[in-house]
């Protein structure tokens, strides 16, 4: 299916409606049903599942799925987050029905606020090993997903959250220069993972990420899009159509071709974290078991609750 009729059924809300199916390439299930179906004829479904966290719309004739953060009041990513993230992109990924994923907030000027600080102070060693793990899995799910990924970034997305968007194959964010994206670790007093900063230097080079990475630098919208974090910014309200477009585009390749590309572009930097896992949870604990970590933790907690007296 054409990448402008694919938008134009979608319309503005990024839903597909269900009279139109773009070609099923690889999928071993039969040919494909034609994408011009007639409307009024029965037609698959539009899945949907949701839990505490996080709610996932699949619509069956595009094999597009909408995911949406719904985590007051700023979508940070706890263990239970953390999760229920994996485990829906599991679920979509198995399901042979779903071929890409739009990720986006169904909080306002929300992405997500990153790693939740809480579950990074005063726990036990136990739950350190535990939550780094969880993030491990997600980032290993969502940078090595076999599905076209697309983030409709729809509000800030500070550290944890900026690597969810760059872990998409692309970027869309709404073209408000109060919304700001970076790896701000460093103004945490806390350091980015190798990983995160590969994944960051593979999508801006080494130079901005140096910079932007040692400044520990949250770039309003604008600036993202000038130094390629996001690969495009749009007004807000068509930014969900403005990613259907994007995926249609994407969706208009052999699957296998697509997914064999990417895997050739990221594999170096995924394996690098499956060969150093262990040893990076235990980096991980040891840093953050810290006093002086701790106490950064807990100033820059406080700070975020001054802010708002
Ligand atoms: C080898 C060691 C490696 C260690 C690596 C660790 C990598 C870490 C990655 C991370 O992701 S760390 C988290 C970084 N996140 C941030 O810096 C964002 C902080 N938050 C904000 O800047 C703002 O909250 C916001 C996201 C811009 C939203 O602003 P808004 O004014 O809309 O809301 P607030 O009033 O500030 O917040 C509401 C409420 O939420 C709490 N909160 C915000 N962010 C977090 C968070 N990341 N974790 C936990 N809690 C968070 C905030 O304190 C407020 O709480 P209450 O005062 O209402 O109780």
């Amino acid at each position: 299916m054409a990448a402008a009729t694919l938008v134009r059924r979608l319309g503005r809300s990024g839903v597909l409606p269900l009279c139109c199916r773009p070609p099923a390439w690889d999928r071993a299930r039969g040919p494909p049903p034609s994408p011009l179906q007639p409307p009024g004829l029965p037609l698959a479904p539009c899945r949907s599942f949701s839990n505490n966290k996080i709610q996932v719309e699949l619509d069956e004739s595009s094999g597009v799925a909408m995911m949406k953060f719904k985590s007051p009041p700023v979508n940070s990513l706890s263990l239970e987050f953390l999760t229920e993230f994996s485990i829906s992109l599991e679920k979509l990924e198995n399901d042979r029905a779903c071929r890409g994923v739009i990720i986006t907030s169904a909080l306002p000027k929300i992405f997500s606020s990153g790693l939740d600080i809480t579950e990074m102070c005063g726990k036990s060693v136990e739950h350190y090993s535990e939550f780094w793990r969880a993030v491990q899995e997600l980032w290993l799910r969502l940078y090595g997903s076999n599905l076209v990924t697309v983030a409709a970034v729809n509000g800030s997305s500070p550290a944890g959250g900026c690597l969810v968007a760059l872990s998409c194959d692309y970027r869309i964010m709404a073209d408000n220069p109060k919304f700001s994206i970076g790896l701000n670790e460093a103004q945490l007093g806390i350091v980015a993972p190798f990983w995160f900063k590969d994944t960051f230097v593979n999508i801006v080079g080494h130079r901005i990420a140096e910079r932007s990475l040692q400044l520990g630098s949250l770039h309003p919208a604008p600036e993202a899009h000038r130094l390629g974090l996001v690969d495009e910014l749009v007004p807000e309200e068509k930014l969900m159509e403005k990613a259907a477009a994007v995926m249609a585009q994407w969706l208009a390749l052999p699957d296998h071709a697509r997914q064999l590309t990417k895997t050739m572009m990221r594999k170096a930097v995924l394996d690098r974290l499956v060969a150093h896992r262990e040893e990076d949870i235990k980096n991980f604990i040891t840093f953050i078991s810290k006093e002086s970590i701790q106490k950064s933790l807990r100033m820059y907690m406080e700070m975020l609750k001054k802010k708002k007296s």
